[in-house]
């Protein structure tokens, strides 16, 4: 008699194709992975693969350790096909106005995932989809094929949820009060109009933007369960929020899951400069791995960090309106002689593009970190007691922003948007607000980020069975006990 093979469950994992996606999904995996290997008896039948883009395989595989079993998967993609620059298969290499084209592309991925899924099941192997909340056509799919899905939000579930209530209850340009509560989601608090991003502000039902989320999100109820990379103890108002509105489907957080410090590429010059600089004394400046700011806030936040006096790292992106994945010389978008002056009084450095953030964050000599509250740069920042100085921008960050400031106590506020006027004597003064022993603000969320920091440790440490080791383990239950019925 011919040897049957045995069943083995596929976790299939499917991010988003943007950094701020690919990097908790890697994450998530390998987290998964150990607790697999942990539990030596699901090791042989459990295969978790990650899929994405062509052009994302690098990515994802630069992220993964030499000896991990985790499998990659390419689904076939052509950027120019969907009228997007040649190339351009992730948002970090595109200008933000083109970020809903490739939104709007990802939907072709569709069929050749369904046919993925197909192929899986026809060689007798058990499927379950960890899919994020761009791609909402995952649950529709997997439902017609007969296997679970899941959403893994990368983002925090309190921002996730204004941002879903805002896309659902549209249009919000005509509203006369500076600040509202939310149709569906009052335990939010008052949100200011100004909170608003560009493309939710102008929205009509009409706009690009607009037609996307009006596809992408009734397909969320198709899923049968979130899980968000977030700690229930910071974040239970929106965890809460998507509990109501999935009526009793699973709302898992499982998070912090983030990348390993000195896992990536350290970079040793910034390595020796913080080495150098006594504890708690620098600012660190990112605004994560696809939002500029303008040419005329990068003066006025350049004279700032000058004239703050304060030890800083700033990673520098070519401002908005210049080609994302153009090369260039910091020098073309700085004031006159900044470089020299900081390099010679070794009181800055300028990173281009991409600085290992973790290893930052993570160093003693950091102090606060100026952000435009990505939801992994939070999660990172919190992870190492780091408080924030918020410059939302984009997608859910004010809202990210909201929940840092209002609700955890461990950020102040230094803008808002890509427009705001915020001129170099404001910004020093958060800075040093933040920064100073004198200053109470500072000494109170500069205290509160220590004590998050315990908390969010606490969450996944194993050893107290944390709320997100529950979290994981009530996800793995889930999937591997669906898998044995079936
Ligand atoms: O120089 C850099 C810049 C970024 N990163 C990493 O890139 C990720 C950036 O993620 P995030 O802080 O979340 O920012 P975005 O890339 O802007 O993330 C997008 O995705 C997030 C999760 O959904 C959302 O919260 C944001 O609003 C959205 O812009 C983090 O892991 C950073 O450590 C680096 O390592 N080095």
């Amino acid at each position: 008699m011919a040897d049957v093979k045995p069943k083995s469950l596929n976790i299939v994992m499917f991010p988003f194709m943007a950094q701020g996606h690919i990097i908790p999904f890697v994450s998530l995996a390998l987290r998964l992975e150990k607790m697999i290997k942990k539990n030596k008896n699901r090791e042989d039948n459990l295969i978790l693969s990650l899929v994405n883009t062509p052009l994302n395989m690098p990515k994802l595989r630069s992220k993964l350790p030499p000896d991990s079993s985790i499998t990659l998967i390419e689904l076939p993609f052509n950027s120019s096909d969907h009228g997007l620059p040649h190339d351009a298969e992730n948002f970090d290499s595109l200008p933000y106005s083109l970020v809903i084209s490739l939104l709007e592309a990802s939907r072709s991925l569709r069929e050749p995932f369904r046919d993925l899924i197909t192929k899986i099941l026809r060689e007798g192997d058990d499927v379950v989809v960890v899919g994020d909340f761009f791609l909402g056509w995952i649950g529709e799919v997997c439902k017609e094929v007969g296997v679970s899905s899941f959403i893994f939000s990368a983002s925090g579930a309190f921002g996730l949820g204004c941002y879903r209530s805002i896309w659902l209850h549209l249009p919000h340009k005509e509203t006369e009060q500076d600040q509202f509560l939310l149709h569906d989601f009052q335990e939010a608090g008052e949100i200011e109009k100004t909170q608003l991003n560009y493309f939710m502000l102008e929205a009509d039902g009409s706009d690009e933007w607009s037609v996307f989320m009006k596809k992408n999100l009734p397909g969320w109820s198709d899923f049968d369960g979130f899980l968000f990379n977030t700690v229930e103890e910071i974040d239970h108002i929106g965890l809460s929020y998507f509990r109501k509105i999935t009526g009793g489907k699973p709302v898992w957080p499982v998070g912090p899951v983030l990348p390993d410090a000195g896992s990536r590429s350290t970079d040793e010059d910034v390595k020796a400069w913080l080495d150098s600089k006594p504890d708690h004394s620098v600012v660190y400046v990112c605004f994560g791995s696809m939002n500029s700011i303008s040419q005329t806030h990068m003066l006025e936040l350049a004279m700032a960090l000058e004239s703050s006096e304060k030890n800083f790292i700033w990673v520098v992106r070519p401002p908005m309106g210049v080609e994302a994945n153009k090369d260039f010389d910091v020098k073309e978008y700085l004031p006159e002689g900044f470089e020299e002056r900081i390099k010679k009084s070794r009181r800055g450095v300028i990173v281009k593009k991409w600085a290992p953030q973790v290893d930052i964050l993570s160093h003693k000599a950091t102090c606060v970190f100026l952000s435009h509250c990505g939801w992994n740069s939070i999660l990172e920042s919190l992870s190492y007691g780091v408080p924030l100085l918020g410059w939302p921008m984009a997608g859910e960050q004010f809202f990210n922003s909201i929940l840092m400031e209002k609700h955890v106590g461990v950020s102040v506020e230094v803008a808002r948007g890509k427009r705001c006027d915020i001129k170099c004597d404001e910004i020093v003064s958060k800075i040093k607000l933040v920064m100073e022993e004198e200053s109470e603000v500072g000494r109170e969320v500069r205290k509160k980020a220590k004590e998050v920091k315990e908390l969010v440790r606490r969450a996944m440490d194993d050893g107290v069975n944390g709320s997100s080791v529950i979290g994981l383990g009530e996800f793995i239950s889930h999937a591997t006990v669906k898998n044995e019925k079936s």
